[in-house]
C-alpha cells in the first residue's frame, strides 16, 4: 500500500507541475474520500496544499469533521458559508419561476442539491486562480462507475486520484494514512439534504459495487442496478459532444 500511495503522491506532484501550478486544494467534507485526498496533498505539497470547507445549508456535524480533517492532516484550510449565496440564489429563481407558474416541485430536492455541489466547484475554481493551485476531486471508483456525482459540481475538477480505489480501498488508504477512525466508519453522505446516505439513493450498497469493479460474483439485481446507473451517467464521463461537421 506504501507503493501505491507514493505512486499516487508522485502522480500529483507531476500533475500539478506539468500544468504550471504550485500547489493543489480540496473541498473537505467531513467524509473519508475527502480527508484521504486532503491527507494526500499535503504529502504531495506540504506548504503548498488546501483544505476548503464549505458549508451548505449543512449539518453542523460535517464542518466540525471536516475540522477534525484539516487537523489531523495539517492542513492549512478556509472555510466559506455558502448558505446566504445559496439561499439568494435559489430563491431568485425559484420565485421567477413560480411567478410563471413553472417552477418544479417534484425535481426541487435534486435541482437544489445539484446547486450546493455547483456552488462549492464555482469557490473551488475561485481560491483555484487565487492561489495558482489545481481543484482535486475526491470521486472513488464506484462513485466514477455509477455517476454518482454531480456533473460540473463535484465532477467538476482537475484530477480525480482516488478513481481507480473502491470505496473498501479508500477506507484501507485512509486508515494507513492516518485518518481518524470515526470519519472512516461514518455513513458515506453525500449531506445535500438531511437523512441522505449514499447507499439508500443509489440503491446498492458500496460493499456490492466494490464486488462487481473487483470481478467478484454479486446477485443479479444489483449487477442490473449497476449496469443502469453506468449507462446512464456515461455523458457525465465524456466531454459534451459536438455535431459532425456539416458537408
Ligand atoms: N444523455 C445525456 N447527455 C448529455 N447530458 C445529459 C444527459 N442526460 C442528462 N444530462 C444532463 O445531466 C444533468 C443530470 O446530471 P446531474 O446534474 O449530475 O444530476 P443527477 O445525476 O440527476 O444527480 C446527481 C446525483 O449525484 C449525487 N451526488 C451529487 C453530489 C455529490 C455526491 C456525493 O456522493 O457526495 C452525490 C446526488 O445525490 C444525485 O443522486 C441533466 O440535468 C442534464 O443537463
Ligand atoms: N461541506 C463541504 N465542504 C467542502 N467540500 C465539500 C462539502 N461537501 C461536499 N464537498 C466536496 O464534495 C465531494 C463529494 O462528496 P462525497 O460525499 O462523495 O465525499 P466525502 O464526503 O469525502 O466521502 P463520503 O462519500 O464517504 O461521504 C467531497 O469529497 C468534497 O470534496
Ligand atoms: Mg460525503
Amino acid at each position: 500500500m506504501d507503493k501505491k500511495i507514493e505512486f499516487t503522491v508522485d502522480w500529483l506532484k507531476a500533475l500539478a507541475k506539468n500544468a504550471g501550478a504550485t500547489g493543489l486544494l480540496v473541498g473537505v467534507s467531513g467524509g473519508v474520500d475527502s480527508a484521504l485526498t486532503a491527507f494526500l496533498i499535503k504529502k504531495a505539497f506540504p506548504d503548498h496544499s488546501l483544505g476548503v470547507i464549505l458549508p451548505c445549508d449543512s449539518n453542523p456535524q460535517d464542518r466540525e469533521d471536516a475540522l477534525t480533517v484539516v487537523k489531523a492532516a495539517k492542513l492549512k484550510h478556509v472555510e466559506i458559508d455558502l448558505t446566504p449565496t445559496f439561499r439568494t440564489l435559489s430563491q431568485t429563481v425559484r420565485q421567477e419561476l413560480e411567478n410563471q407558474d413553472e417552477w418544479n416541485g417534484e425535481k426541487e430536492r435534486l435541482s437544489l442539491a445539484n446547486l450546493k455541489a455547483r456552488l462549492r466547484m464555482s469557490t473551488l475554481y475561485l481560491l483555484a486562480q487565487n492561489y495558482n493551485y489545481l481543484v482535486v476531486g475526491t470521486d472513488n471508483a464506484a462513485e466514477w462507475h455509477l455517476g454518482y456525482f454531480t456533473k460540473y459540481g463535484d465532477g467538476g475538477v482537475d484530477c480525480v486520484p482516488l478513481a481507480n480505489l473502491t470505496k473498501g480501498e479508500v477506507r484501507r488508504w485512509a486508515a494507513y494514512v492516518g485518518v481518524p477512525e470515526h470519519i472512516i466508519n461514518k455513513a458515506p453522505t453525500a449531506g445535500l439534504w438531511p437523512g441522505q446516505t449514499d447507499e439508500e439513493e443509489m440503491g446498492i450498497t458500496y460493499e456490492m459495487v466494490d464486488r462487481y469493479l473487483e470481478g467478484k460474483e454479486i446477485p443479479e439485481k444489483d449487477r442490473q442496478i449497476i449496469e443502469r446507473l453506468h449507462k446512464r451517467s456515461a455523458h457525465k464521463r465524456q466531454m459534451p459532444p459536438k455535431p459532425p461537421v456539416f458537408k
